[in-house]
């Protein structure tokens, strides 16, 4: 029998996992659980932080939404349409660099212009705009290896940022930083997210990160992940992370969230000493 595929629509939220489930064959050919009748919805324009446990199954839930991985029940929807593919209108930022490191920096952010087609001056007049916009105007000659890891994310959210993605998948992008270069980051990245209207999906272990970003926190249980708790955050906008991470109700977030999460790093510790 065939399956009714949704229809695309624009009032749909941006992302919809629909109690999905996702198994793997290990490599000695057992079955595995990675995550379980999930369920999540990303609205548009909305930022929603996942943390969990080490190994939960965060990742996996990115890779349903790129259709990299299918899920073996339930249902994925991108704005409200059925995963056909890898989708032009996602961005990705991961926690390894994704530039060519061959090129210098602006070839690197002209090159995703270039790719849909954009002639190579305005690509290229596009790419300086961008630089400039993520604080790196003086460094488009430079190669990825002349540079730090924070300038590096520059470079990762102008390439990013300058296809104008519609949903942001980002896999703890900032994790390899020092935290004041992470700070600084997390500033950057919230002002070309208020400027843009993507929505975001972002995975991280990093609680604090989370609740400074996000408007919406999922924690998930120790693995098979499914969501264990949502939280919505509701700190004003525009924020500076540098300076929220000192107000009262910050804390209070923190506190508040870290005991769900607790237990399941509990756990999820639990299990990885009675494995060893
Ligand atoms: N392609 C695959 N084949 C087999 N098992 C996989 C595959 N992808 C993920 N897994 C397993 O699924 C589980 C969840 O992995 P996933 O990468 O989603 O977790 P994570 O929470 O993102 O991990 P981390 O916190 O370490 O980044 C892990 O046990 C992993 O080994």
């Amino acid at each position: 029998m065939s399956q009714a595929v949704p229809m695309a629509s624009a009032s749909s939220p941006a992302i919809e996992l629909i109690n999905v489930t996702r198994r793997f064959v290990t490599p000695t050919g057992k079955s595995m659980t990675a995550i379980r009748d999930f369920s999540m919805t990303v609205e548009r324009g909305e930022f929603v932080a996942v943390v969990g446990p080490t190994g939960c199954g965060k990742s996996t839930t990115l890779n349903l939404v790129t259709g990299l991985a299918r899920p073996s029940a339930g249902e994925v929807r991108v704005m409200g349409g059925a995963v056909n593919g890898i989708d032009p209108s996602v961005g990705f930022v991961f926690q390894a660099d994704a530039v060519f490191p061959w090129r210098n920096v602006i070839d690197n952010v002209a090159a995703g212009p270039m790719f849909r087609g954009v002639s190579k001056r305005e690509a290229y007049a596009e790419a300086r705009e961008w630089l400039a916009r993520v604080g790196l105007p003086r460094f488009e000659n430079h190669y990825p290896h002349q540079l730090s890891g924070g300038m590096r994310k520059r470079v990762a959210l102008a390439q990013t940022f300058i296809n104008q993605p519609k949903i942001l998948l980002m896999d703890e992008p900032f994790s390899a930083l020092d935290v004041q270069t992470r700070v600084v980051m997390h500033d950057v990245l919230l002002k070309l997210w208020g400027e843009s209207k993507a929505s975001v999906v972002f995975v991280t272990h990093d609680l604090d990160e989370a609740i400074a970003l996000a408007d919406k926190i999922y924690v998930l249980t120790a693995g098979p992940a499914t969501v264990k708790s949502v939280y919505t955050v509701d700190l004003p906008r525009p924020r500076i992370v540098e300076e929220i991470r000192y107000d009262q109700r910050f804390i209070d977030y923190s506190r508040l969230i870290w005991n769900d999460l607790r237990e399941e790093v509990q756990t999820s510790n639990r299990r990885a000493s009675e494995a060893a």
